[in-house]
This record gives C-alpha cells, sequence and structure tokens, in this order.
C-alpha cells in the first residue's frame, strides 16, 4: 500500500487530523505552564560584570529663572548637574523645560511615565506646586533645586535656596518624608458651578497678604528679590479692612473685620519670620490666622507678634486650626497661592490631603 492509498482512505486522514490537534495541544499547553513557571521565578541573580540598572532622575526646570543671568546659565547648570548624578552612579537626568503654559505639571506627568525614580523641580514656587500637583499621591519622590524669588517650600523645608551644589548635595543625602498638602477651592463669584482647584504646600489666602503679592512685579523682584515683597506690602498695608466669614470645619460660620485670612499648610516666611508658629506641615491640619490692624498702631502690634512669635492674648492676629476652612467675602478679594497672585474670588476653601507627598529633604522634625 502506497502512501497515497493510506491518504485515500477517509478514516485515516480523519485520524491524522485527530493525532496532530491533539499534539499541537499538548504543545501549547506545556508552553504555557513552562511560561507560567518561569514568571514565578525569582528574576535571576544578576551576573558579575552585568551593569544594574542605573537610577534616573528628571528635573522639571522653569528656563526663565537661569537665562535671567545670561542665555549659556541655563546649558552651564544642566552639564554640572548631569555630572553630579553621574559622580553618584545615576543616568543623565531627563530635562524638561517649563513653558509659560504648562508650568510643570504636564511635564512631571510625563517623568512618572517614563519611570524615573525621583522628580526635581528647578524654578520658584509656582514651579514647585505645579509639579507637585502631578506627584500627589504617587510613591516617587519630589525634590527642590530652589531657582525663585521667594522659594517658600525650600525655607519651611530647610532646604538650601541659595546654593545649587548644597541642594544638590541633599538629593543623596537626604530620606523622604511624607508631607501633607493643601487643596485651595476658588469660587470667583461667589455661587461658580465648577470652582477651580489648586494645589498648595506653603499658604494660600485673600485679603492683603494676596494683594501684596501681586503688587510684587516680576521687574521689582528681579532687582529686590525678597526686599520686593517688602516694598510691595507696604504699599499694601493701608487698604481697609473687609468683612468676611469664616468657618472652620463643621463649625458655625464667624464673621470678622480683617485685612487677611491666610491659610497654612507650613508657617514660616523666612527663617526668622514665622507667621504661623505652630504649623507643621506633616500634622494633617491647617493653622490659620486672621490679620485685623486698625491703624498704625495696631500694624505695630501685628510686627510686633509676628517678629516676635508671642501672640499671647494678641487680638489682632487671631490663630485658628483645622481640616477644612471655608472663607467668604462680601466684595471680591485679591487671592494668593504659595506667594503667587491667582486674581479675585468671592469665596474660597480650603482643605488639607494629609501625607500625600512625598518629599527628599532633610529631617522634618531634628
Ligand atoms: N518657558 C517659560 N517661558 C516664560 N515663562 C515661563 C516659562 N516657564 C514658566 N514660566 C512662568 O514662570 C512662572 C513660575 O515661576 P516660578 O514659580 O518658577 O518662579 P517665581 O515666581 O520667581 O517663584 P517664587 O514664587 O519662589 O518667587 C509661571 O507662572 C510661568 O508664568
Amino acid at each position: 500500500m502506497t502512501v497515497a492509498d493510506l491518504f485515500g482512505t477517509g478514516a485515516l486522514a480523519v485520524l491524522l487530523a485527530v493525532a496532530l490537534v491533539v499534539t499541537f495541544t499538548l504543545l501549547a499547553r506545556e508552553r504555557r505552564a513552562t511560561r507560567a513557571l518561569r514568571a514565578q521565578q525569582p528574576a535571576p541573580p544578576a551576573v558579575p560584570g552585568d551593569p544594574p540598572r542605573r537610577r534616573r532622575a528628571a528635573i522639571v526646570v522653569n528656563p526663565t529663572k537661569f537665562s535671567v543671568l545670561d542665555e549659556h546659565a541655563l546649558r552651564r547648570r544642566q552639564a554640572y548637574v548631569a555630572a553630579v548624578f553621574r559622580s553618584h552612579g545615576w543616568a543623565d537626568p531627563l530635562w524638561l523645560p517649563t513653558t509659560p503654559t504648562e508650568h510643570g505639571g504636564p511635564q512631571a506627568r510625563q517623568a512618572l511615565a517614563e519611570g524615573v525614580d525621583l522628580v526635581l523641580a528647578a524654578g520658584g514656587d509656582g514651579t514647585v506646586r505645579s509639579v507637585a500637583e502631578a506627584m500627589t499621591g504617587t510613591s516617587t519622590p519630589m525634590a527642590l533645586l530652589p531657582a525663585g524669588t521667594g522659594n517658600l517650600l525650600a525655607r519651611n523645608l530647610d532646604v538650601p535656596h541659595t546654593d545649587l551644589a548644597a541642594a544638590l548635595d541633599l538629593v543623596f543625602s537626604e530620606a523622604d518624608h511624607r508631607v501633607d498638602v493643601g487643596w485651595l477651592e476658588v469660587d470667583r463669584s461667589g455661587h461658580d458651578a465648577a470652582p477651580e482647584r489648586h494645589l498648595f504646600l506653603v499658604m494660600a489666602g485673600l485679603g492683603f497678604d494676596a494683594a501684596m503679592m501681586a503688587g510684587v512685579e516680576d521687574r521689582l523682584k528681579r532687582r529686590l528679590g525678597y526686599g520686593a515683597y517688602v516694598v510691595s506690602g507696604a504699599r499694601a498695608l493701608w487698604g481697609p479692612q473687609t468683612k468676611v466669614r469664616v468657618r472652620v470645619d463643621d463649625g458655625d460660620p464667624v464673621s470678622v473685620r480683617t485685612r487677611a485670612v491666610i491659610v497654612g499648610n507650613c508657617g514660616k516666611l523666612t527663617r526668622q519670620l514665622v507667621l504661623m508658629p505652630d504649623a507643621e506641615i506633616d500634622d494633617g491640619y491647617l493653622d490659620a490666622v486672621v490679620i485685623s490692624p486698625r491703624g498704625g498702631i495696631g500694624w505695630g502690634e501685628v510686627a510686633w507678634a509676628i517678629a516676635t512669635r508671642d501672640r499671647r492674648g494678641q487680638r489682632r492676629v487671631q490663630h485658628l486650626r483645622g481640616r477644612r476652612f471655608e472663607v467668604s467675602a462680601g466684595d471680591p478679594q485679591e487671592v494668593e497661592l504659595d506667594g503667587d497672585p491667582i486674581g479675585e474670588a468671592r469665596r474660597i476653601t480650603l482643605s488639607v490631603e494629609p501625607g500625600a507627598l512625598l518629599v527628599r529633604c532633610p529631617p522634618l522634625h531634628p
């Protein structure tokens, strides 16, 4: 009998087909089982000589903070920073510059999508805030390379803000700490259908301090640095008091005549000037000051209370603490967010999200 005879018989052809199907099914099952077994096994130990995976950081940089020095300043800093990362065995950092419309959030999200080990915010508090907004709720730490004017978060976390080398050293020598973030809801009309929501890390508020920030022109900042806030503050001092209603958590709203309501996640303006001495960035609470001076003597009292940090019996600087603050005013008031003015609103709501952001910085309670 020839092979053709064999295939000519229908029964044998069916038998052959069945045998083939069974064989392929068994082979496929074996391949699946082998794959599953491999997946359960730990990764093979690195063969000596295999290059270990090098850690990589992304640096979200506001280029305008460097180009004010000279047009090559940013490139020089980038070369220096990359060399420092290499000297610590890290890969060259991924540089993600901010733009006039994308202030750090999209850049930080891109960095997270690329799986970096650390994101650095190189700029002022606005850049830091935008980066932090994208990183909140993730387990990737954020570090700071301060290059702004106020650098309020850096001052509060004791991150060097005038020495790039020292700030960079800290990236490799310190641990990560969970800090609270604040959320500010801005209802501009007092009955907005969808109020804006912004993250803040230091302070947000309404009234005099916001008017002061709004009055700090970029030109003045460049010439006077932090002193620009003093000049603008002096200008804003003499405005009228405003009637606002303040509600803390589920308490009843209280009406006060005030020049400013400032709510803080942390309380330092400078190392010496502490607006909210009890505010801690990791305590799960927000602190607030209601500043209500009347005339020159009243402002003298406020200045004294802030300079000495002694608030006993102080009527002009009232302190509050809670997890949620609602502040509403009859007339639109200038609103401030981590030192940046964001326009006027009639109602703001501030709340805290405890421990939502991982930050690389010196110990919070040394
Ligand atoms: N590529 C860019 N070109 C022009 N402007 C930019 C660019 N990137 C960011 N900006 C502007 O920079 C602002 C953020 O500045 P940033 O917070 O870094 O410094 P700062 O205002 O001096 O900080 P600080 O609050 O500490 O004083 C953004 O509001 C944005 O308008």
